[in-house]
């Protein structure tokens, strides 16, 4: 597996890659024009905020599939376009998680204080003591927009300088809130009544300019603002408006709308503004911790293992893998029989999953399904990733449902798929390589989908299976293992037929086998 590291990352981590013998190139400096050139010979790429990885490069990456963004926020990547091609995205997240709230704690405190204006004044020879008068900050509300990893830490940071803390979060509960003393309350009531407002949101359609020209007019005068977050979240040319007219007392900014920003920006001018370049998660321990969850899970892919941060696939618990697996493996062949048999023609795809799985996490399940079937149809181009999100581009419809109660298995994954015609499988698993179907259609069975099949339907008469034998025979394929299922007790109507045979037959064979008297139609697959 062939590396390409794009940022500065930790050396620990890129040690741990060489030493799960990776080849692995770093060019920490590499413009985006550059990454455009190289990126068809790596597997995998590692990103910090920079360089950006577009569509175009992505779609270059003709062997890439995996993404690392050693950090969390993973705006500076197409993810869209990563999970099209099936390119798994993983960041680290709650690796730079404390850095990026000290830094935080740290301009919250500056800004009060002014320490860096103090700073530069008498580093010029200058005594100004009373212009230096600040805030206190004990007494004060800070506003947090985002109570996540980083909004949670300098929540409870701010709690031990006695500040009222709220917060607003759509997306996390009241009583994780009230666990560190945190209020949580709408955008509105933050907005207008917090001294101190931080974001700690990622950067997405619904976050971009939260903060305007209408929020700022809302907010308490002498407001200080921060922005350990993104650029753009504060939009800036509203943010300059509000320091210039003494709204915002003062503004302490981490990240910009361009970075490296716009230097000439009036921003940048003001004396009101405290300014980084981006160092949120820049600590020895933070780049380390990132730079490890990064290598580990480029790693795991490697080895074939689950991985564990990918931002484009959902997540699995650790415990629930084993026992998942086999209906993973299980759902992708069910696919491809499906899939086969409908001849790549389904519109509509249901689920159930019974007994111990309906408590499961089951969306890989899921994915592996909509694997097998479109693969029959899209080739080798689509995997767990790329499954879900290409089905319902293809107007799929997916419906899934959850029953308890099985009546002799411990659990069941039920499958009906529907096109022109329909087709509808049953299995089960006793194990992790002990995965079978028991049913197709209205048939019983019972094989594990492993090897070259054939899967025909008959007439219920003498000398069917006689006949498919021999041609069988005359064309030298040997035929492992056979399962005649039929419905119902009498004798008559159409069964089935599963052959297992040794070697893939050929078309001659199985248009052959088509036309002997009793057949009625027969679907080689490899499963
Ligand atoms: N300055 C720096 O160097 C760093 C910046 N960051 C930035 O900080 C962001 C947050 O990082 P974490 O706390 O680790 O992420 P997180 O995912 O733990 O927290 C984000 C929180 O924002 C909330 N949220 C999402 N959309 C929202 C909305 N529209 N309104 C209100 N809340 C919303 C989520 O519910 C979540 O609780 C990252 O996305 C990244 O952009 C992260 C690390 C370092
Ligand atoms: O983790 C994040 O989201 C960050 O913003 C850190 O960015 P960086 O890796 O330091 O360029």
């Amino acid at each position: 597996m062939k590396v390409l590291v794009a940022s500065n990352i930790a050396k620990e981590a890129i040690e741990l890659l060489k030493a799960e013998g990776m080849e692995v190139d770093v060019r920490a400096d590499i413009s985006e024009e550059e990454l455009k050139e190289v990126i068809k010979d790596y597997d995998a790429l590692i990103v910090r905020s920079k360089p950006k990885v577009t569509r175009e490069i992505i779609e270059r990456g003709e062997k890439l599939k995996i993404i690392g963004r050693a950090g969390v926020g993973v705006d500076n990547i197409d993810v869209d376009a990563a999970t099209e091609r099936g390119i798994i995205v993983v960041n680290a997240p709650g690796g730079n998680t404390i850095s990026t709230a000290e830094l935080t704690m740290g301009l919250i405190i500056s800004a009060a204080r002014k320490i860096p204006q103090a700073d530069r004044s008498v580093k010029e020879g200058k005594w100004e003591r009373k212009k230096f008068e600040g805030l206190e900050l004990r007494g004060k509300t800070l506003g947090i927009i985002g109570l996540g990893r980083i909004g949670f830490e300098v929540a409870k940071r701010a709690k031990s300088f006695e500040m009222r803390v709220i917060a607003y979060d759509p997306y996390i509960s009241p009583e994780r809130a009230k666990s560190i003393g945190v209020e949580l309350v709408s955008f509105d009531y933050l907005i207008e009544n917090s001294d101190i407002i931080t974001v700690h949101v990622p950067k997405t359609k619904e976050t971009e300019k939260m903060i305007s020209y209408e929020e700022f007019r809302k907010m308490k005068d002498n407001v200080i603002i921060v922005n350990c977050a993104r650029g753009g979240i504060v939009d800036e040319d509203a943010l300059y408006e509000a320091l210039k007219s003494g709204k915002v007392y003062m503004a302490a900014l981490d990240v910009y709308e361009k970075e490296p920003p716009n230097f000439n920006h009036p921003l940048f001018k003001l004396e009101n503004v405290i300014t980084t370049p981006h160092i949120g998660a820049s600590t020895k321990e933070a780049q380390k911790s990132v730079g490890m969850i990064i290598a580990r899970d480029i790693i795991n892919l490697y080895k074939g293992l689950p991985v564990i941060n990918a931002v484009n696939l959902p997540s699995l618990k650790p415990e629930d893998f084993e026992y998942l697996m086999p209906y993973i493996t299980l759902a992708e062949k069910m696919g491809k029989i499906a899939s086969a048999r409908l001849g790549g023609n389904f519109k509509e795809v249901k689920i159930t999953y019974r007994g111990k799985l309906a408590n499961k996490d089951t969306a890989y399940v899921a994915r592996a399904l909509l694997k097998g079937l479109l693969e029959t149809i899209l080739g080798a181009n689509i995997n767990l990733v790329s499954s879900m999100p290409i089905a319902k581009q293809r107007g799929i419809r997916i419906e899934e449902s959850r029953i308890e109660s099985t009546d002799s298995y411990e659990s069941l994954l039920e499958v009906e798929v529907k096109g022109e015609k329909s087709i509808s499988l049953a299995g089960t698993s006793f194990g992790r390589d002990d995965y079978r179907i028991i049913r197709i259609d209205r048939y019983k069975v019972d094989f594990v989908p492993r090897g070259h099949y054939i899967i025909s339907l008959h007439e219920d008469k003498p000398g069917v299976i006689g006949r498919v034998g021999t041609l069988f025979g005359q064309y030298n394929i040997n035929i492992a293992g056979m399962i005649v299922g039929r419905y119902g007790d009498k004798p008559g109507g159409v069964q089935l037929m599963l052959l297992l045979v040794d070697d893939p037959p050929t078309e001659e064979v199985l248009e052959k086998m088509v036309k002997l008297d009793g057949i009625i139609d027969a679907t080689y697959i490899y499963l």
